[in-house]
């Protein structure tokens, strides 16, 4: 064993693109064990390590970590970016909860139903621009400092930047009336591990790397109660 930490999920965002984005802005060097049918997936459930017969799964220091947040809180504060008390904690919490929800309907935004993909795509633009973005341009401009909270780097910056670049995937100009937000992106850009995560054949997964269709075949979805349940 190498002792890196091992993602298992498919070749795509989805649920784990954020758990990639924090290991690999901390720098942590992880391994991907991406599921490529719906054998695998049932293989990984056999082995009994899915807690909850879902993915994502993370091994980590011989955990078997599922449910998102508790896998991003688990590195986070394993790799010393959950700020330096309870107070820091509460609003890294509010920050990245408020991105999260942004990035869910970003997520869900390719399961809309066929003909309301204006629609979704400009309430997913409205959202940001007036709702989620304003935060984090009056946090930056209102304390003058480098990152959201305190004076270092911490989960609720890398999820941000995460959720820049998804933005701007809709709408590239999207930052023009946030100028603190841009001169973040700028800086967080030039940060050595993020600059190597960026480059091409890194982990990192495009928008829809693997497709829809397969996606769905791996988890067995039943195309009505999927839209159902996502809508
Ligand atoms: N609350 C869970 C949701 C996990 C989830 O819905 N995972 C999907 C893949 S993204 C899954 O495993 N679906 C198969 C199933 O629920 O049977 C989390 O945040 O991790």
């Amino acid at each position: 064993m190498s002792g890196k930490p091992i993602l298992h999920y498919f070749n795509g965002r989805g649920r784990m693109e954020s758990v990639r984005w924090l290991l690999a802005a901390a720098g942590v060097e992880f391994e991907e064990k991406l599921l490529k049918s719906a054998e695998d997936f049932d293989n990984l459930i056999k082995s009994g390590n899915l807690m909850y017969q879902q993915v994502p799964m993370v091994e980590i220091d011989g955990l078997n970590l599922v449910q998102t947040r508790a896998i991003l809180k688990y590195i986070a504060a394993k790799y010393n970016l959950y700020g330096k008390d309870l107070k820091e904690k509460a609003l890294i919490d509010m920050y990245v909860e408020g991105m999260r929800d942004l990035n869910e309907m970003i997520m869900h935004y390719p399961l809309c139903y066929p003909g309301e993909e204006e629609k979704n795509l400009n309430f997913i633009l409205e959202r940001a621009t007036e709702r989620f973005f304003p935060v984090y341009e009056k946090a930056l401009k209102s304390h003058g400092k480098n990152y959201l909270v305190g004076n270092q780097m911490s989960w609720a910056d890398i999820q941000l930047f995460e959720a820049i670049l998804m933005v701007e995937e809709l709408k590239s100009d999207i930052l023009s009336a946030f100028p603190k937000l841009q001169e973040f992106k700028a800086r967080m850009s030039k940060l050595p591990s993020i600059q190597k995560f960026l480059k091409p054949g890194s982990q990192r997964k495009e928008m829809d790397p693997m497709g829809l269709e397969e996606v769905k075949k791996i988890f067995k979805v039943d195309e009505d109660l999927f839209l159902k349940h996502m809508s």
